[in-house]
């Protein structure tokens, strides 16, 4: 590592010296004039990347490379979630952590002894389980002068008395309008509450907004996309954009860009950072009928007033669910001998971008992944210069990365120390068209697609990445195809979770592995450290968010519980003990062969509306794997899936797109996929070419 000049570290040194005697600040001071001192205390981990900038670094090193093999648990806390993934990042304020679980449940606690403080549940409506893709997660909460704020899965942004836990105001941010929904964690920037929201691949307009901490009264909103011209313009970055969109596609589709997830914010420069999200809905060709700004764009913001200062849009044309919502990180580098000021992104697309952030000039872009839908970034354009194999307008293609992205939503961290992004990446593609039966085919059967090789393309990894020479500096290759987020921390520890149920410790400088710890249940969320007193904590989310639309993959999921707790790690902690065995409940009896007509239509409505959630692959699933309902399951199967007899848990009713017939289609196919799978055959559906044949074309479901 050459590529940084050893003042960095002299004043990095002094900052540490500085870090250690920081006054604490309680929550109900925290504002625009305590942020350096809270950033400075290394005991806080007082915002959703720990600081502003989002580095994702903890300066504490009493736990480091010699004693990581000392961890045990300090404490945990149920966060009432079974079905549905943790993904949030506890906040760490003056020994007090603030935490969100499904739905946007918020619990607080004392972040020494795990005392529950008080949880607040916004109550949302099990029935908006079905208004986004990826299940009613929550990313985290922000806080800001004694109020905790959490964005609601049903679009409520709520803040919250810090103190007692009870509602001060909840401001609707998206008029409850179908398939928007928050996941992501609000951010608060000069009193700002800043909140994005999801729903792009449903074909929805993206947004965000600016709501006053204090009164929740809606300061400012920027759409990403333009909606009808004949409306008009809302601000004038929609004249701008509109440019770069087909005039005369249909304007009652929104064309997605929704940002749901990251944010950075540069007090300095005064600029709030805002990764947006892909072209909708999922699966079009080319939605915007152009570039469609500001899709998949990285937008550099003025809080104050909502105005764009820059952008610089990743993927032109968007696709391939190429979101570019991905973490973004700030930090300071040496490059070409000049200190710049860059923001960092690997966004799924595949390609690390280096952008200036004072300016948003792409300082440098190289893949961090197999890619084949581009062969580079032009460096005088800024655009990515697309090969043949990336349309599949009038052909199926298997593109890679897939739309699961080289690198999803589970944050990447930055050590100033070692000068390394650590990325938890992955290698996968994607089968993408519109004549197959595809979005669900992740890797099934992409033999008879085309000839490209899977093999040796399909695996997790924790990528080391030097931002300055664009290349990898060490990587560590997984057996599973999903890991979470990541900490770095002083002590020379990088820490990386998996869906197969271990924490895993790296030594930042060369990736060996230091140390692992069975949890059992899978883990996406990222790990974070905060300190009380003397003693330094490791604090994470485990509970996995399957089912996985992957070949690959442990069995954790279906041997353990996905109990969804919060875990607390320290130096000479009790021993961790993995969750609970489970028993999985035998395949469905029923012998009888179904008729193959039934079966091909049940495939098409399983697909298109059970399996993103029940499973596309069966087995891997933390929802009921439906080949394995009981009798009474089976009995009551229309009451359920009609008339929404399960509603309160998230089995939303499918009344209005399925009838009896559609039922009892997707029962023969369930019986005859249970009856295949006792037999030893589990795949999804028969590939017998007449089979496949008689299955209908499918469409994105909500759209
Ligand atoms: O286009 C969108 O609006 C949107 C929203 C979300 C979300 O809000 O969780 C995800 C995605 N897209 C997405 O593409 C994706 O891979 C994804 C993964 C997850 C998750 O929580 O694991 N959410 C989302
Ligand atoms: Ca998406």
């Amino acid at each position: 590592c050459k590529s940084f000049d050893t003042s960095d570290f002299a004043e990095e040194n002094s900052l540490a010296d500085a870090r250690v005697h920081q006054p604490k600040i309680p929550l109900a001071a925290v504002d625009a004039s305590t942020v350096p001192q809270l950033e400075l205390d290394p005991g806080n981990w007082w915002s959703h990347g720990r600081t502003w900038s989002e580095q994702r670094f903890s300066p504490l090193d009493s736990i480091n490379t010699s004693t990581v093999s000392r961890l045990g648990l300090a404490w945990q806390a149920d966060l009432q979630s079974h079905r549905f993934g943790i993904e949030a990042s506890p906040i760490v304020v003056n020994g007090k952590m603030y935490v969100s679980s499904s739905w946007g449940r918020v619990f607080a606690f004392d972040a020494r002894t795990g005392k529950k403080l008080w949880m607040y549940d916004p109550k949302v409506p099990g029935a908006w389980a079905r208004q986004g893709c990826c299940k009613p997660v929550n990313r985290g909460v922000a806080v800001w002068k004694g109020k905790v704020f959490v964005g609601a899965y049903d679009g409520r942004l709520i803040a919250i008395d810090g103190t007692t836990g009870k509602e001060i105001w909840s401001a609707n941010t998206t008029d409850s309008k179908p398939w928007l929904t928050i996941t992501g964690a609000p951010r608060v920037v000069n009193g700002k509450v800043i909140i994005g929201n999801g729903g792009g691949d449903y074909g929805t307009r993206g947004f965000f907004s600016a709501y006053s901490a204090e009164s929740g009264e809606l300061l400012w909103r920027f759409y990403v996309v333009p909606g009808d011209p004949a409306n008009g313009f809302e601000h004038p970055e929609m004249e701008m954009a509109m440019e770069t969109w087909n005039q005369d596609r249909d304007w009652s589709v929104g064309g997605g860009g929704n940002p749901w997830d990251s944010f950075a914010f540069d007090p300095e420069l005064n600029l709030l950072y805002v990764g947006t999200g892909n072209g909708g809905p999922f699966g079009s060709w080319n939605p915007a009928g152009g570039d469609g700004l500001f899709l998949s764009s990285i937008l550099a913001i003025n809080p104050d007033n909502g105005r764009l200062a820059w952008h610089y849009q990743t993927t032109p044309g968007e696709s391939w669910d190429f979101t570019a919502t991905q973490h973004m990180i700030l930090a300071d580098l040496e490059i070409e001998g000049r200190r710049r000021k860059v923001l960092m992104q690997a966004p799924k697309n595949g390609f690390f971008y280096v952008l200036d952030r004072e300016t948003g000039e792409l300082i440098s872009a190289d893949n961090y992944a197999y890619v084949n839908w581009a062969e580079g970034i032009d460096m005088t354009t800024g655009r990515p210069i697309l090969t043949e194999e990336a349309n599949f307008e009038n052909q199926a293609r298997l593109i890679f990365p897939s739309a699961y992205g080289g690198h999803n939503w589970p944050p990447m961290a930055w050590s100033p120390e070692t000068r390394l992004v650590y990325i938890p990446a992955r290698e996968y593609g994607f089968v993408w068209g519109s004549d197959r039966i595809t979005w669900f085919m992740t890797g099934h059967d992409v033999s008879t697609l085309t000839d490209r090789d899977l093999e040796g393309k399909l695996y997790g990894q924790l990528l080391a990445w030097d931002p300055v020479l664009q290349r990898a500096a060490w990587t560590v290759k997984f057996d599973t195809l999903t890991n979470g987020g990541v900490l770095a921390t002083a002590g020379d520890l990088v820490i990386n979770g998996s869906e197969d149920g271990y924490l895993r410790f790296f030594n930042a400088k060369n990736g060996e592995q230091l140390h692992e710890i069975f949890f059992g249940t899978g883990i996406i969320a990222p790990p974070i450290s905060y300190s009380v007193g003397d003693e330094q904590y490791i604090a994470l989310g485990v509970g996995w968010n399957g089912p996985k639309a992957e070949p690959l993959g442990p069995d954790t999921t279906s041997k353990y519980s996905n109990a969804g707790r919060l875990v607390v790690l320290k130096l000479d902690g009790s021993e961790v003990e993995p969750a609970d065995k489970i028993q999985l409940q035998p395949f469905m009896r029923d012998d009888k062969p179904q008729d193959a007509d039934l079966i091909a239509e049940g495939v098409a409505r399983y697909q298109q509306h059970c399996a993103i959630c029940h499973g596309v692959v069966g087995e891997d699933t933390v929802v009921p794997d439906l080949r394995r309902m009981s009798q009474g399951v089976f009995d009551a199967f229309d009451l359920i899936v009609l008339q929404g007899l399960m509603e309160a848990g998230g089995m939303a009713s499918f009344g209005d797109v399925l009838d009896t017939e559609d039922t009892k289609a997707i029962r023969a196919y369930l019986v005859d996929w249970a009856q295949r799978s006792r037999k030893g055959d589990q795949r999804p559906f028969p590939y017998d070419a007449e089979s496949q044949k008689k299955v209908p074309k499918l469409s994105v479901p909500g759209a």
